[in-house]
Order: structure tokens, then C-alpha cells, then sequence
């Protein structure tokens, strides 16, 4: 049977960007915010945690490291494919890689998401922009997204570990007693309901892996944590429903419960950008230490070598289903591997339909 990477020639990494000097970080707020419904307060406070740190955000500097890591896998597994890299929000954009691509003679590429979920922000939007870029770039390459890898074993693997490891940080008389507290960014209610293909894909598969990783940590430890999924980063008015609990809120009940210490598990995102360095390291710490909590925050994926080598995996195996073959997909849990082209409303835009890319509408 025919294996390898046909029909594609190429990867593109597609991320979110963020801003890496003081100077960059309004323009990189107005390209996030334009025509969302964000209230001004709300900019000027993200602005100044973007100042916190310099006005640079780490997440560039993760997908420079994650790109150098999946060109390594590539080239170790002997994979000789071209590896690119564009963001929505900030340099360099989409159109960039697809005018390299173009000039480079990529026909088709795979594209990998730095977002493990189903869910507006986390993937229409992305082919949306998608979409807007391969039509300011004619004759741009052909793009498939691979599929979204909230269960792929690559991913959640990686958090075990770190979850394990944050686990072993507490102190001895907080440990057996400790909970464990699953974060993922907030949405609104609306966007969670039309997440998916059917609605709720995003609260839905964040559970399926806070219960896997439980379920693991039981396995390695001999000990069941109680385990919530909880939220950071709400924006948007505050007339308008948002996914809670917040993470804040969450750790001064648990407090008030005589819970002695918590874990946080930022299972909603694969690098430590400015919502885990910010709204966890620097604010629910500051919450868990005035509360006198005993707390930890597990790692993200990052540059695991099984999260590196996922993203070859996936290609792969969408380059075996592009070829007509039959393949097992790699996945942990009770949820079947998702869908690889989305259906035609899947993870609604809120504001109304527009051009995506990588979907049967
Ligand atoms: C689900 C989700 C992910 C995870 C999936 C994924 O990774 O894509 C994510 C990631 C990220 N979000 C990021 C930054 C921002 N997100 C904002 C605003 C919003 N995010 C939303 C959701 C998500 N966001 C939503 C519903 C809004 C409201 C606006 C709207 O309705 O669309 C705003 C505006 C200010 C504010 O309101 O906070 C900023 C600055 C960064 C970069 C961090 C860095 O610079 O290190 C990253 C990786
Ligand atoms: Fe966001």
C-alpha cells in the first residue's frame, strides 16, 4: 500500500501571533478585536498584561520552537516536506506563508492548528482566515486543516505527564487532599452551542479529556482526584453569558471547601502564551497564594516529541484518507477521532456566515 505524505507538498503551521514589542501591541489588539463586540476597558486592561511582559507575547517564539521541532521529526522519520508558518493576528500572517508557498510551487498543504478544540475561535475562524488569504493570494495552494486532536494520544499523553509531575510540586500535606482544575479559555454560551457540527463540541470534548487524564492519573497514582473544568480569560460584555466557572472563582470555593491545594491544567492550550503566563501563572496564582492555597500549574504540550510527532501523524493519515485508503486513527477516550473536512455550519460564526475554507459549505 502507498504511504508517505502524496498529495501533499508542504505543512503550514497556522497560529493566532501576538505582539513582540511595546509598539505592536495596539495594532495587534485592533486585528483581534475589529468588529467583535469587546469592550474598551476590557483592551486597555489585556494591553497591560501585554505590558507586564515587556509587550511581547511568548507565542511566537513557541511556534518558532515548535516549527524548528516538527522539521526535525520530519527530517528524522525521513519526511521530506517543506514546513511553513502563518498566524491570523500578527506577522507572519497567512498571506505571507501562501505567498512563500506560491513562490516555492506548493500545490497542496496540510495545515495543523494550534488549537486542540471545535469551536469558532478555535477553528472556523481559522479557516475563515484562511480563506481571506488564499483569495488575496491567487493561485495559491490548495489547503486541508487536519482534523481537530483534543483525544489524539499526542496531545493528551504530554498533559498526563505534566499533570503528574505538577501534582508531585505540592507540598506533602496538601497532595492527597488536592483537586484537580482543568482550564480552557472562556467562550460565550452562544459559541459553545454552536460549536461543532451539532453544538457543544467544545465544552464536550474539553471533558472527554479532563476525564481521560483523570482517569490516567487514577491509573498511575492510585488515587481518584475530584476534578472541575473551569474558565479564564472572559472578554466581551458583561451583559453576556460566558462559559463559567472562572478559575479565580473556582479556587476561592474550593478554598472555602477546605480544599488544601489544586493543580491547574491548562488542557485548553498546547504553549504557555499570555493566557497561561498571564491569567494563570500571574493571576489565579496571586488568587491560590491570598487564599493561602497550596497550588501548581502543569505544563502544555509545547515541544513534547509526542506532540511534534502527532502533527506527522495527522498528516500522514490525512494523506492516507486523501488517497482513498483505509487507516485506524490514532485516538484516547470515549469520543471517535473528528471529522476531517467540517459540515456546512460546523462551529458557527456568531456574527453570521462568511467565506471558510476546509469545509463541505
Ligand atoms: C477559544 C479561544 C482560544 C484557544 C484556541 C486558539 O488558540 O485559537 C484563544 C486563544 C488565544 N487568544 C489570544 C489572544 C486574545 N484573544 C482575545 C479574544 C477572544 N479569544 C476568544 C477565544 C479564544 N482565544 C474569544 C471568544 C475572544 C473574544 C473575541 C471574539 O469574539 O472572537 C483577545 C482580545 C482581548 C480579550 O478580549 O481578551 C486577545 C488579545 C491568544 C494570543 C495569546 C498571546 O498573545 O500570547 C491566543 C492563543
Ligand atoms: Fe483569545
Amino acid at each position: 500500500m502507498p504511504s508517505g505524505p502524496d498529495p501533499y507538498d508542504a505543512l503550514l503551521l497556522v497560529s493566532f501571533g501576538g505582539p513582540e514589542r511595546p509598539e505592536d501591541v495596539v495594532p495587534f489588539l485592533r486585528n483581534v478585536t475589529t468588529g467583535k463586540n469587546i469592550p474598551d476597558e476590557r483592551l486597555v486592561e489585556v494591553g497591560a498584561h501585554y505590558e507586564l511582559f515587556g509587550g511581547r507575547s511568548p507565542i511566537n517564539d513557541q511556534n518558532r520552537a515548535l516549527l524548528a521541532a516538527i522539521r526535525e521529526d520530519f527530517a528524522s522519520n525521513g519526511l521530506d516536506l517543506p514546513v511553513y508558518w502563518g498566524n491570523r493576528n500578527w506577522d507572519p500572517y497567512l498571506t505571507d506563508a501562501l505567498e512563500q508557498m506560491k513562490a516555492d510551487g506548493i500545490r497542496r498543504a496540510a495545515c495543523i492548528v494550534t488549537s486542540a478544540y471545535s469551536s469558532y475561535s478555535g477553528c472556523r475562524q481559522y479557516r475563515e482566515n484562511l480563506a481571506d488569504a488564499a483569495a488575496a493570494i491567487p493561485g495559491a495552494p490548495q489547503l486541508d486543516r487536519l482534523r481537530a486532536y483534543f483525544n489524539h494520544p499526542g496531545f493528551v499523553e504530554p498533559n498526563v505527564d505534566a499533570t503528574l509531575a505538577a501534582l508531585a510540586q505540592l507540598p506533602d500535606d496538601a497532595r492527597h487532599e488536592a483537586h484537580l482544575v482543568f482550564v480552557t479559555h472562556s467562550i460565550p454560551e452562544v459559541m459553545n452551542a454552536g460549536s461543532g457540527p451539532i453544538g457543544d463540541a467544545y465544552v464536550y470534548q474539553h471533558r472527554v479529556v479532563m476525564d481521560e487524564i483523570s482517569d490516567r492519573v487514577q491509573d498511575e497514582t492510585g488515587h481518584r482526584y475530584p476534578s472541575a473544568l473551569v474558565y479564564c480569560s472572559r472578554s466581551g460584555p458583561p451583559s453576556m453569558p460566558w462559559l463559567e466557572p472562572d478559575v479565580n472563582d473556582h479556587l476561592a470555593a474550593l478554598n472555602k471547601a477546605g480544599v488544601p491545594g489544586a493543580v491547574l491544567v491548562p488542557i485548553g492550550f498546547v504553549s504557555d502564551h499570555m493566557e497561561v503566563i498571564y491569567d494563570l501563572d500571574t493571576e489565579a496564582m496571586a488568587t491560590a497564594r491570598d487564599l493561602g492555597m497550596a497550588c501548581e500549574r502543569a505544563a502544555t504540550a509545547g515541544v513534547d516529541p509526542r506532540f511534534v510527532a502527532m502533527v506527522r501523524e495527522l498528516l500522514l493519515e490525512r494523506a492516507a484518507v486523501e488517497r482513498g485508503q483505509e487507516i485506524e486513527r490514532a485516538v484516547v477516550g470515549p469520543a471517535p477521532a473528528a471529522w476531517d473536512v467540517c459540515a456546512p455550519g460546523c462551529c458557527a460564526n456568531p456574527r453570521g456566515p462568511r467565506p471558510a475554507l476546509c469545509g463541505s459549505d
